[in-house]
């Protein structure tokens, strides 16, 4: 018998109903031949239009969008952006829901995580279910947060700013992003044309009034004359290099978290909600509880923040050592904590650095990876150095619950988890857990 060939989908359209939300924010629907589907612009319970993106006919499952909602689900609102929808923006995914339901999708994302990857029930976890906003982020009911403090445009051919599609090289351009912080929408990089450009990113500090524009010349591309009518540093991306150069005013900006400011150089990790950074470090030291004489890890530790918060708890006989493995974050985070005599940082990937440090035991560990997780092996290590309490903040549910299943394995178990909406109008979400040793016997 001879197999039928191959053929491509996209651009076919099937009528379904859809299912639950997935990992990535998209919801589950099938086809009549029951090929799995992945839907962008949907929500669970609707009858819509979908439209293949992606696949073929011996595609394990497809992508695809909505292209008409036939039967809305009562958590649908007119997406506020004028860019948002299929082949647009690829940014705010789940605008098309109310606020209140994109808390309860990511919570039933997170649940799905928890149980499938970890084997655990939220109340295993010590989870309620629920996803909190960030601390202080209350909004009058319809207005848009506006809570991006970080947008990198992209430029396109003919030197527009925009903001990448979903899954494409393609630009859209944009005049306004509806979530850039006040801060980023005032310094207007996207109102006008960057033809020398390949990306022009824009930041609003926290705690500070420090504004900063980072341009990537296109190759071989002369840099602007910059002129924006703001007090604003400059700084531009090497072509050879990648490295980040200042052009004019500070290399870094100052941003403020648990009553510290800190350095964050161009290029350094920090969080862009700007009530992120205070509703983490109090969700980690409300589990963690650090006390004098204390010795901690801060792994993947950026330019300080956890070190810093648990540095000032733990008294003149405790000691914390972070590990981060960007050149400029190291830099900068021995700059940000440098009153702290007990704190250290060390350079490198931790995977490496851990074992070199030739510590075997310490009493508290947080850990912030990113989004692919910690993975076993430094899970493995860190389950053998008897700490009293780990944190564990992450920002893919999926790689938190593949690391508590190492955990778990190496005796620890999640006492607490929280989550926090700290990405409004997308899938993304933030969780911290808290983690302690399996007691004897037990
Ligand atoms: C999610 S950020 C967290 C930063 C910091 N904890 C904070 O909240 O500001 C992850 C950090 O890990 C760093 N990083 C990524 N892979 C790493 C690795 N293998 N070893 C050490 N640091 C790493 C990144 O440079 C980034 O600063």
């Amino acid at each position: 018998m001879q197999n039928e060939p191959t053929s491509s989908l996209v651009g076919e359209e099937y009528e379904v109903e859809v299912g639950p939300v997935a990992h990535g924010g998209h919801c589950i629907a099938r086809t009549a031949e029951n090929q799995v589907l992945f839907v962008r612009h949907t929500l669970p319970g609707e009858k819509i239009i979908a439209k293949v993106t992606d696949g073929d006919t011996d595609s394990r499952f497809l992508r695809a969008d909505a292209v008409r909602i036939l039967e809305p689900s009562k958590d649908r609102v007119e997406a506020p952006c004028p860019y948002a929808g299929p082949g647009m923006c690829g940014g705010c995914d789940w605008q098309h829901a109310k606020p209140g339901a994109q808390r309860r999708l990511k919570g039933e994302v997170i649940a799905e995580q928890l149980l499938r990857l970890a084997g655990l029930t939220p109340e295993e976890a010590g989870w309620d279910g629920t996803v909190m906003p960030a601390e202080g982020d209350k909004l009058p009911p319809g207005e848009v947060p506006a809570w991006r403090t970080r947008v990198q445009y992209t430029v396109d051919a003919d030197g527009r700013a925009g903001l990448r599609k979903h899954r494409s090289h393609d630009v859209q351009p944009i005049d306004h992003c509806l979530i850039a912080a006040p801060g980023v929408s005032e310094l207007g990089v996207e109102k006008r044309e960057w033809p020398q450009l390949a990306a022009v990113e824009a930041i609003t500090a926290t705690g500070s009034n420090d504004r900063q524009v980072i341009l990537t010349p296109k190759p071989g591309g002369r840099l602007p004359l910059v002129e924006l009518d703001k007090p604003v540093s400059v700084l531009r991306v090497e072509e050879h290099d990648g490295g980040v150069h200042r052009v004019h005013g500070r290399a870094f900006v100052r941003e403020r978290a648990d009553d510290r400011t800190y350095r964050v150089g161009s290029g350094g990790f920090w969080q862009v909600h700007p009530q992120a950074a205070n509703t983490l470090v109090r969700a980690v030291m409300q589990g963690l509880l650090p006390r004098k004489n204390d010795t901690a890890l801060d792994l993947y530790c950026g330019v300080g923040l956890f070190a810093g918060a648990i540095g000032q708890r733990i008294g003149e006989k405790g000691a914390v050592l972070g590990i981060e493995s960007g050149k400029r974050a190291v830099e900068d985070a021995r700059h940000n904590l440098k009153d702290l005599d007990r704190v250290r940082i060390e350079q490198g990937k931790v995977d490496q650095v851990l074992p070199r440090t030739g510590i075997t035991e310490c009493d508290l560990i947080v850990l912030d990876p990113p989004r692919a997780g910690a993975g076993k092996q430094v899970v493995k290590h860190l389950s053998g150095l008897g700490a009293r309490k780990i944190a564990y903040v992450a920002c893919d549910p999926a790689a938190l619950a593949r690391d508590l299943a190492y955990f778990a394995e190496g005796g620890y178990r999640v006492r607490t988890l929280r989550a926090f909406d700290l990405f409004p109008m997308t899938h993304h979400v933030e969780c911290v857990a808290i983690l302690e040793p399996v007691a004897k016997g037990a």
